[in-house]
């Protein structure tokens, strides 16, 4: 969105009005943004990597915590990681099938870039931790929207395993730190992929003094 601010003589005074201009463009490339693992090299890297991930840090952060930690894992480092992984997988869940740790394996040994979304939480000061966290999400978000607007894509992961001692040592986030998922990140393999949306209506209500409800929780 931008913003352009423009100077009016107002009854002999100088007023200024703030203007907000979205471009159609840049609305219609929000809307079209989708979550795929199907992603093929290249991952963004060096300056264009700092940009994207500069987006996160532009997320509302109430009091100016700046909880944002972003682990990269990225190139030759790969299978390391995947590994990694995988034995925080076994030692969180002993039980967890060979395919299922096959397939995580292979995921996170072949997608081009891994994004560790980390959250370094203060939780003596007078900002509430869940809204630290929001912070978090909102940043996630932000890196999202901004590898979709650079033609890169990527899809938020979580599991169990992201509470892993080992794992989080690993990745630079023991206490204060947790871990509150990754990005896999790459190129999409099929960048026209669109997925369909609910429309906006039943999520929406246009507040009018009485009790609002939404379409969306009827029955
Ligand atoms: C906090 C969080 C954790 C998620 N964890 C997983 C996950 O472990 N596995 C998964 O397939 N999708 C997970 N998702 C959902 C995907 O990231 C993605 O949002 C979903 O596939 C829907 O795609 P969309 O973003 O295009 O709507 C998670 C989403 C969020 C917000």
């Amino acid at each position: 969105m931008q913003f352009m601010h423009a100077i009016f003589p107002l009854g002999g005074m100088l007023g200024a009005i703030h203007i907000s201009i979205m471009s159609k463009s840049v609305l219609d490339t929000l809307l079209s943004r989708a979550s795929t693992d199907q992603l093929v090299e290249p991952a963004p890297s060096g300056i264009e990597l700092e940009r994207i991930l500069s987006a996160g840090l532009r997320a509302p952060d109430h009091g100016r915590l700046r909880p944002w930690r972003y682990t990269v894992i990225a190139g030759e480092y790969r299978t390391a990681f995947a590994d990694q992984v995988c034995d925080a997988v076994i030692r969180q869940a002993p039980d967890t099938p060979d395919f299922k740790l096959k397939k995580r394996r292979e995921k996170f040994r072949t997608i081009p870039a891994i994004i560790a979304l980390g959250f370094h939480v203060q939780p003596e000061g007078k900002i509430p931790v869940s809204e630290q966290e929001a912070a978090v999400a909102a940043g996630a978000m932000n890196v999202l929207n901004a590898l979709h607007f650079e033609g890169f894509s990527g899809v938020w992961v979580t599991g169990a395993f992201q509470k892993d001692q080992q794992l989080l040592e690993s990745l630079g986030l023991t206490t204060p730190h947790r871990l509150e998922g990754f990005l896999l990140v790459g190129t999409p393999s099929n960048p026209e992929l669109s997925k369909p949306r609910p429309d906006i209506k039943p999520y929406m209500a246009i507040w009018n003094g009485k009790n609002a409800s939404f379409a969306a929780d009827e029955d």
